[in-house]
């Protein structure tokens, strides 16, 4: 059952009334992966994530978790997750809430384990602090120290960093990169693109319920391009460079194999390079292309 994929989700339908939230909507989570769900408000991110945790019963479509048919109860087991809107018994204390969601989920954690969980998210010295009394950041780092702490194989994430500052975010991520190293799969929703950018392997980019685009990043981005800023550009020069795209002295061709070999040539050919940089689109770019531009020609 390790081999089968984290979760395998097939044709996902939803409709609420009128309203068609999801339709057909399909995808698939490797082990130890971190796929990326974006797209704008509305677009039946959270519906997809609620129907894949049994959450909220699909019109139609099929959900395997870690190998299992998630109607199975057990299929659950060793799935962590921190919902989008969330709020714990302010009675009682940090460590209190860990320990009931341990209980919950039918596993053994030591006390020390627990400790640890809450140390992971910065919240080592609250343990014993009431819940009631925590900040909205405070309790969103509870949040996915819960979603962690029955040691699950899989973890959803349901925008975990919207609360939390600068600091806390770059532990989240930190935090996630731990996770894929231990192979634990991980779904994100978040609509921080460069967190996404910077910690999901593969984006499933949702618009009105349906996928707009997915794939790696590479994929989605296409291929990298180097940028030169040039003056004193003559022909051979430019022969030197191949296809390029000119903005005034701003140079762009594709991403060469040997960046300092193409610069030695130019200036060898008498060229004056003031500044040579990678670029690629940007996922937000491209996300924003994807939705604006050529929403249908993506489904
Ligand atoms: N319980 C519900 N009852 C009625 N409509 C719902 C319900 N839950 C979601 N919807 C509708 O389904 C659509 C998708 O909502 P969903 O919460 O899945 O979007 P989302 O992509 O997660 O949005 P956001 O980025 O704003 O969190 C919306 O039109 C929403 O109004």
């Amino acid at each position: 059952m390790t081999d089968s994929p984290a979760v395998w989700a097939s044709h996902l339908r939803k409709r609420y009334r009128k309203r068609v939230a999801v339709d057909g909507v399909s995808f698939t989570v490797a082990r130890g992966e971190v796929l990326g769900l974006l797209g704008p408000n509305g677009a039946g991110k959270t519906s997809v994530i609620k129907m894949m945790l049994g959450l909220v019963r699909p019109d139609a479509g099929e959900v395997m978790l870690l190998g299992r048919p998630n109607t199975d109860p057990r299929s659950r087991e060793r799935v962590g997750y921190l919902p989008e809107l969330f709020r714990y018994q302010p009675w009682l204390t940090a460590d209190e809430v860990l320990a009931l969601h341990v209980r919950l989920a039918g596993v053994t954690v030591s006390d020390r384990e627990r400790r640890d969980g809450l140390g992971l998210v910065g919240l080592a010295d609250r343990a014993s602090d009431r819940v009631g009394g925590f900040s909205k950041g405070m309790q969103q780092r509870l949040g996915l120290a819960v979603a962690l702490v029955a040691r699950p194989e899989l973890v959803v994430l349901d925008e975990p960093t919207s609360a939390l500052d600068p600091l806390g975010r770059a532990d989240v991520r930190d935090l996630l990169l731990s996770l894929k190293q231990r192979r634990v799969a991980v779904l994100l929703n978040s609509h921080l693109i460069g967190e996404v950018e910077r910690v999901c392997d593969r984006v499933l980019i949702l618009d009105r319920g349906r996928v707009a685009a997915s794939g790696t990043l590479a994929e989605l981005l296409g291929r990298r391009s180097l940028r030169l800023r040039l003056t004193s550009v003559n022909d051979e020069a430019r022969s030197v460079l191949g296809s390029f795209e000119r903005e005034d002295d701003l140079y762009t061709v594709d991403m060469p194999d040997d960046v300092p070999a193409l610069v030695a040539d130019l200036v060898e050919h008498g060229v004056r390079v003031h500044a040579v940089e990678p670029a690629r689109a940007t996922l937000e770019e491209r996300l924003l292309d994807i939705l604006r531009t050529h929403p249908e020609e993506h489904r």
